[in-house]
């Protein structure tokens, strides 16, 4: 079974479009662990511009499923996560101005850097995972890092998908494999969604979780976060 982390990043995104609490991203979090997901993820990025720091604080004494973090890991950052004590934290290169993730670590070129903040996490109990791109070389790198797991960059293959062009699915059979070969737990996440789960499930391998945030909120606007979320549980059996 892979589990289901969501991502409420864009729950904060409505609510800070009018100030206020609604809606209330606790309850949010709450809600989504009583339809069944099996996680929450927020990314809280520098601007604060969905997910707050005070979020990722009030989030921590109440969600009771999986916590991760995902973020750049800077010292800001860092002392957050330390603070908020999540299950995982997911390491993200992310540039301070990035609209979104738009890339995975050179696992190679930062493994000095990666290695010593994975250390950090993991004395204090925190489990790791770092944002890769689908490409051999780099499951090599993260290897060497130290991390529990690496989250699978899924865009590409997001993008390849909704093209109707199913070879998209390659380099991240090839590269969970390698992962799982070398000790490595595997998540993923990026533009997956209700279309393009399946698929992806049933031919990656050894996929211990992926973390979901645009495309599931915007279905849940159709059809509800509960049955959403019942959908993506189903497809992920
Ligand atoms: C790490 C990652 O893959 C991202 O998908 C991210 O969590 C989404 O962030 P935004 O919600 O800010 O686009
Ligand atoms: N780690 C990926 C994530 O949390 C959600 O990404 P997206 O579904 O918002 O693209």
């Amino acid at each position: 079974m892979t589990k289901l982390s969501v991502n409420i990043n864009k729950i904060a995104t409505l609510r800070n479009a009018r100030g206020g609490n609604i809606p209330n991203v606790v309850e949010a979090a709450k809600k989504i662990e009583s339809f069944g997901g099996q996680g929450i993820t927020v990314h809280p990025r520098p601007d604060e511009r969905h997910i707050t720091y005070q979020d990722v604080r009030d989030l921590s004494s109440n969600v009771k499923t999986e916590f991760n973090i995902e973020g750049n890991p800077v010292a800001k950052f860092i002392n957050l996560v330390l603070e908020a004590k999540p299950a995982q934290v997911t390491l993200v290169p992310d540039a301070e101005d990035a609209i979104t993730s738009n890339a995975g670590w050179n696992t190679i070129k930062n493994k000095e850097f990666l290695q010593e903040v994975i250390q950090e996490f993991k004395n204090n109990g925190i489990r790791t995972s770092i944002f890769v791109d689908p490409d051999e070389k780099m499951m090599d790198g993260a290897a060497e890092t130290g991390t529990d797991r690496i989250e699978l960059y899924t865009e590409a293959f997001a993008v390849k998908y909704a093209e109707g062009d199913k070879t998209g699915v390659e380099p991240y059979k090839r590269c969970a494999t390698m992962a799982h070969q070398l000790g490595l737990g595997v998540n993923a996440g990026h533009d997956l969604s209700l279309d393009n789960i399946k698929y992806f499930k049933d031919n990656v391998p050894y996929l211990d979780e992926v973390s979901i945030g645009h495309a599931l909120i915007a279905e849940a606007l159709y059809m509800g976060l509960e049955n959403t979320i019942e959908k993506y549980l189903e497809l992920l059996k």
